[in-house]
């Protein structure tokens, strides 16, 4: 079935906003993300630390996505116990455990440091990164919007 980028892109929205309705631990991920973009903004970031922080938030968002398609995966295979459900639940567990330990690394190592000149003067330093500044932007809209679109949906407009 030959389907339209439209289309697309729309199918690929609502299973972003499926993960966030179903699955607690992504709903965790994405207030950590937008507490963390929006906490960025105020403090004396270089492009590097744009990019580091960008790449965590964005990993554990990912690998949560691909663990919740392949538990669905699993569960459309088989109900009952099997040593190789198992096997593939656990694993695609370890990968968003992984990305959760690469995000508490990159906290540390990139906003803790930064926090000391926290100023809400910094916000005006963003011109300086017109591009990362753009990407955040971008990102924190994203995040936003998606948390919206999941609460509307949650009222019964949405395709879930
Ligand atoms: N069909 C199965 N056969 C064997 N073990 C299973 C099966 N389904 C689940 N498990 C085990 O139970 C664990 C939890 O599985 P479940 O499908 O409930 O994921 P979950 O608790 O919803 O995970 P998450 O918190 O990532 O959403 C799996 O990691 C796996 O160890």
């Amino acid at each position: 079935m030959r389907r339209s980028l439209k289309e697309s892109f729309s199918y690929a929205f609502w299973g972003l906003i499926y993960s966030l309705r179903t699955q607690r631990n992504m709903k965790i991920h994405f207030l950590a993300g937008i507490g963390v973009l929006t906490l960025s903004l105020f403090l004396p970031f270089n492009g590097y630390d744009y990019l580091f922080v960008f790449f965590a938030i964005a990993l554990v968002i990912i690998t949560e996505m691909i663990n919740t398609a392949i538990e669905a995966t699993v569960d459309l295979f088989t109900k009952d116990y099997h040593r190789l459900a198992k096997i593939a639940k656990d694993v695609a567990a370890g990968a968003v455990l992984l990305a959760a330990i690469n995000s508490i690394g990159v906290f540390f190592l990139v906003i803790i440091p930064k926090i000391k000149g926290f100023s809400y003067l910094n916000f005006y330093r963003i011109k300086l990164y017109p591009f990362h500044s753009l990407l955040l932007l971008i990102g924190l809209l994203f995040l936003l919007y998606t948390f919206i679109s999941y609460g509307r949906s949650r009222g019964g407009k949405g395709h879930f």
